[in-house]
């Protein structure tokens, strides 16, 4: 039974992958209530009621295709889409002063800025992963990196996912990659190495390399390798579920609705220490 109270959440790209699995866990948790679904014009979701498109009980919440509809009324957004949509979004977010959860993942430069623009009015969340496990393990390995000497350790990030994810590297395996190099205090864009084929040369000392995986149905896999003369380090998370990004978008709506304005991370949500 909702509450008053309850922060009134709409979910973005309501049929996908994790559209469905936020409407599991609105349903699922305390606190929050889903008042709005909305997906892309033509998606074969429009006109299903939420509840059951997510394997519940009908709700009376149908799918639209009208975000501005779906989102009358409500306090936020909950967003894993696709870029353009999400910059959109970002937009809307702001002139009406909405919590905007952002988990979709390959967003460019431009992109970035944009929504970094719409947290002028807007508080948002952003993160290539939402799930407890990747923020922490973002903070275990940012102290890895802070504590082995580049001359010595060769950092590598591996991700692997299913064969429908359409972005590579993956967000999350940017997020350690970042994480990586706020520990060792230099530039990602300047020290990643995303691609290797053919005859590469040695391995440049100092960069950050990144390999894809990509087949079946896996969840999300990733693995930070620090690799050093005779030892290597592995630094793993392994989701198995899609529920623990879900869970975490939701706790995510719940803070940033006492928050200002503003571009938050999952670190801020979790209270993590990062040590930039
Ligand atoms: N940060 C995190 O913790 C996580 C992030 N992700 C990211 O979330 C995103 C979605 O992943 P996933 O659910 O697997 O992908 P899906 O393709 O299953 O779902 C995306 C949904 O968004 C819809 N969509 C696309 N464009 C629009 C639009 N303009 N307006 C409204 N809806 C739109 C799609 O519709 P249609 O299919 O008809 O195009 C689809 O229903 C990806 O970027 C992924 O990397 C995923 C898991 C965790
Ligand atoms: O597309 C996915 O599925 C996932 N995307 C996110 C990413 O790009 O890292 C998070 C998670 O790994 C699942």
């Amino acid at each position: 039974m909702s509450d008053m109270k309850d922060l009134k959440l709409v979910v973005a790209g309501a049929g996908g992958r994790m559209g469905r699995a936020l409407i599991q866990s609105i349903d699922a948790i305390p606190g929050v209530v889903l008042v709005g679904a909305f997906d892309r014009p033509g998606a074969a979701s429009i006109g299903a009621d939420a509840g059951q498109l997510a394997g519940l009980s009908a709700n009376g919440v149908i799918v639209t295709d009208d975000p501005g509809a779906a989102l009358g009324g409500a306090d936020g957004v909950l967003d894993f889409t696709a870029p353009e949509a999400t910059v959109a979004l970002a937009r809307r977010a702001s002139t009406a002063g909405l919590v905007h959860i952002i988990g979709t993942t390959g967003c460019s430069d431009e992109d970035e800025a944009a929504i970094r623009d719409a947290a002028a009015g807007a508080r948002i969340v952003k993160s290539g992963n939402m799930s407890l496990g990747v923020n922490l393990l973002a903070v275990l390995v940012e102290d890895a990196a802070r504590a082995l000497e580049a001359a010595d350790w060769d950092i590598e990030v591996l991700e692997m996912h299913h064969r429908h994810k359409v972005d590579a590297p993956s967000g999350t395996a940017l997020l350690l990659g970042q994480a990586a190099a706020h520990g060792r205090a230099i530039d990602l864009a300047e020290k990643s190495v995303r691609v290797r084929d053919g005859h590469t040369g040695a391995r440049p000392e100092g960069t950050i390399g990144f390999a894809t995986l990509r087949g079946g149905s896996v969840v999300g896999e990733h693995t930070v390798l620090i690799a050093g003369e005779g030892e290597t380090i592995e630094l793993t998370h392994k989701a198995t579920d899609r529920a623990i990004f879900a869970r975490g978008a939701v706790k995510a709506a719940l803070w940033a609705s006492r928050q200002q304005p503003g571009l938050y991370s999952m670190i801020d949500v979790l209270g993590l220490k990062s040590h930039n």
